[in-house]
């Protein structure tokens, strides 16, 4: 098995040169389901893999826009449709420096199967630009969103890809998104997902992400026989998805004791609370992009250049970007008692540092985990087509009940020998349903 797997990732490496996060991405999700792939003709025959591994279609094109001072700068934008088998293309818009195809490749790749765990019918794409809004006046983004959206809103539709937020796209850049496609296409629909709630945001989108990756834990943890509360946790970055994390695992009694940005981590003794939780707010709208501001308020450690991973706890939710959990940290959050990593960002750990938490904690994949935030996006498309919206109540427990199906399809596909990999569980559970949903399609 070995042997095929690697001449398939070997034909796929020489296909996309220098795309090395798309290669850890599709590594993981080949040596997971090759099994699956290989024992079925229906799916070999179709060459199935071979085509989840090739978007469906790759944009790219040129955001020329004008900042503060009357000059004239350049980012380039792109959006990867991978697969539609089974919905509209769907997935986040990422304004980074560190954004590149092969960045938008992995994630695209990744969110095909994240969107086949919700049960709702929804495609797998990906988009966004190396634009960083590090520094910049609201009306500089603002402009650049319109550019964006300019050469965007040719290829994008409420049928046919649905984008969102993701890093450095919240409510506030998905309006002046939103505003730009309404002025060019003249029609008002849900073609954007995150939308503020005046004009068709769904209630709980917001905290969705953060909260569906605490409703998967509190499930891997019960099948210890545990609960969230009094367990201490870390959690990574000070965006919109620790901001979520942080409310619910507060709410459910576990203490909260770092966040961090690029400049390093906070340790705060005495944990989150709702004040503390809220000003996370204000410093991602800062566009300063540090964390260093909390420590200074809260009288918190601050640990320059350093990650969180150090610090003694039960819990870790990496929550900022890919990558930012490698073996030392992984080895090292495990000597220190911890017992649960639930990957919360969009591959959050290296393969080596997934591998070793695999075999020595219990390991939730960021597709399983962070499912909650494009399920909501999913029942925000489902309001907007129904012309309603639901409460913040029938919002939670409708996440509440698509993260419970996750984790159950998880340790469905993922149990051998007595012992759940989440890891299989979710790449294998992920994989069945658009497999079947290609093959029932035709060589398309
Ligand atoms: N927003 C959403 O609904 C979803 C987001 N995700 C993933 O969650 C993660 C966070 O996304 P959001 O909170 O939406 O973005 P955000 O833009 O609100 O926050 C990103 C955070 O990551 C930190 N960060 C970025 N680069 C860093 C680095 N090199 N080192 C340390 N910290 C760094 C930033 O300082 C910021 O605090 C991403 O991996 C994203 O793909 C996953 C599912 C859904
Ligand atoms: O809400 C969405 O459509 C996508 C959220 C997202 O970017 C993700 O799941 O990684």
């Amino acid at each position: 098995m070995e042997a095929k797997i690697n001449e398939f990732m070997e034909a796929l490496k020489a296909r996309t040169a220098g795309e090395a996060e798309f290669h850890q991405a599709a590594q993981e999700v080949v040596e997971s389901v090759w099994e699956t792939y290989d024992s079925n003709p229906k799916y070999k025959n179709a060459k199935i893999l071979e085509k989840m591994c090739e978007p469906e279609r790759t944009i790219m094109f040129r955001v020329p826009w004008i900042n503060d001072n009357g000059e004239v700068e350049i980012n380039r934008g792109y959006r990867v449709e991978f697969n539609s088998a089974i919905g509209p293309y769907k997935g986040g818009l990422r304004f980074h420096p560190s954004v590149t195809l092969s960045a938008l490749k992995f994630l695209g790749f990744e969110q095909t199967f994240k969107n086949s765990l919700t049960t709702l019918p929804m495609g797998g794409g990906k988009g966004g630009s190396d634009f960083n809004a590090k520094g910049r006046s609201d009306n500089e983004i603002m402009r650049f969103c319109q550019s964006f959206m300019t050469e965007l809103c040719k290829h994008i539709g409420p049928n046919t890809d649905v984008p969102a937020g993701d890093i450095g796209v919240g409510g506030r850049e998905i309006g002046y998104l939103f505003g730009q496609y309404k002025r060019i296409r003249n029609e008002f629909t849900g073609v954007l997902t995150g939308k503020p709630l005046e004009f068709g945001g769904s209630l709980i989108r917001p905290e969705a992400t953060g909260f569906g990756a605490v409703y998967f834990a509190q499930h891997m943890v019960a099948e210890n026989k545990e609960t969230l509360e009094g367990k201490t946790v870390a959690l990574s970055g000070f965006g919109n998805v620790t901001w979520g994390a942080a409310l619910k695992l507060v709410e459910l009694g576990a203490k909260v004791v770092t966040v961090s940005g690029p400049d390093g981590y906070v340790y705060d003794k005495e944990g989150l609370d709702a004040e503390k939780i809220d000003y996370l707010l204000d410093l991602r709208a800062s566009n300063n992009d540090v964390v260093a501001p909390y420590a200074e308020k809260f009288g918190a450690e601050f640990f320059a250049g350093k990650k969180p991973w150090e610090a003694k706890v039960d819990m870790a939710f990496p929550c900022a970007i890919q990558n930012e959990l490698n073996e030392e940290d992984a080895k090292l959050l495990v000597t220190n008692g911890c017992k649960y990593v639930v990957e919360t960002s969009n591959m959050g750990c290296t393969a080596e540092a997934m591998l070793y938490l695999v075999d020595n904690c219990a390991f939730a994949p960021g597709k399983a985990a962070n499912a909650g935030g494009v399920a909501v996006s999913g029942l925000e498309m489902s309001q907007n087509s129904l012309r309603f919206n639901w409460t913040a109540e029938e919002v939670d427990a409708k996440l509440s009940r698509i993260m419970k199906d996750i984790h159950d399809t998880c340790v469905k596909f993922g149990t051998k020998d007595g012992k759940i990999n989440y890891v299989n569980g979710a790449n294998i559970g992920g994989f069945v349903k658009v497999a079947e949903a290609m093959v029932a399609q035709g060589c398309v």
